[in-house]
């Protein structure tokens, strides 16, 4: 049995993150301790004999910069980076900025739950007056893309993975198939799409889902088949194989 790894990072905390802003497009910085995230990130890796052949981010700083420390701290800054849009955060329209406590006491917490995690929700649109559009639209890191008519004023995380989705499969897939170790530093939406568009359910084989405090998902094996582990990934090609041409 072929297993294929890749290893993917959400970049260090921001500054954004720290004063619990929506970010999205905009290009906010690393906090300090989103550097030291980063740091023991590399450390990790390297404690853990990670090498890497190419690795890819996106084009905003939080990410970047998060990889440049990762690798600085592994000693193999010598490989190639590849930036894309295609990897940005989900765009949060007109809820860029805002706080998401505050948003969340105006409009309810569901809403906001809806907002941030619903598949298909779109966030309201950012509009030409926004304080930060300007800014992220006229911002010459997107003169190779997204094209005018491709350029997001707000995303739902289907329009997210509808984005990325054509990257994975026609750059990423390609290198892992043919063996390259690969690293990729991105976001908290863009990799969950990732992650989203790789699950493909065998039918008619239980599996059980364990659930920690408050009814989140726990981390390490939280979704586990019952089914040994050979059968399940050979159904799940095979779901994977329905959409192919032949
Ligand atoms: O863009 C942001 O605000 C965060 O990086 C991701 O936010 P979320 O966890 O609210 O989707």
């Amino acid at each position: 049995m072929v297993n294929y790894k890749i290893v993917m990072v959400r970049h260090g905390e921001s500054e954004w993150n720290q004063k619990n802003l929506f970010c999205g497009w905009f290009d906010s910085n690393l906090s300090e301790k989103g550097r030291e995230e980063a740091l023991s990130a590399g450390k990790a890796l390297k404690d853990a004999n990670y090498k890497f052949d190419v690795a890819y981010t996106s084009v905003l700083t939080r990410a970047q910069d998060t990889l440049k420390l990762i690798l600085e701290q592994m000693d193999q800054t010598d490989i190639p980076v590849n930036r894309t849009w295609r990897l940005n955060e989900r765009h949060y329209g007109s809820l860029t900025g805002h706080n998401k406590a505050k948003i969340a006491a105006k409009y309810g917490e569901e809403q906001v739950i809806i907002w941030r995690r619903s598949f298909i929700a779109l966030p309201p649109p950012m509009s030409l007056q926004h304080r930060y559009c300007s800014q992220i639209v006229d911002d010459p890191r997107y003169k190779d893309g997204p094209s005018k008519e491709e350029f997001p004023f707000t995303e739902s995380l289907e329009g997210t993975m509808k984005r990325t989705l054509p990257f994975w499969y026609d750059v990423i897939v390609p290198q892992i198939k043919a063996g390259k170790s690969i690293l990729i530093v991105a976001h908290g939406n863009s990799l969950r799409v990732i992650q989203i568009m790789s699950l493909n359910f065998p039918t008619g084989m239980p599996f059980v889902y364990t659930l920690g405090e408050n009814l989140k998902p726990i981390p390490n094996g939280s979704l586990q088949f019952l089914e040994d582990s050979e059968i399940v990934k050979k159904a799940m090609d095979a779901v994977a194989a329905e959409g192919k041409t032949k």
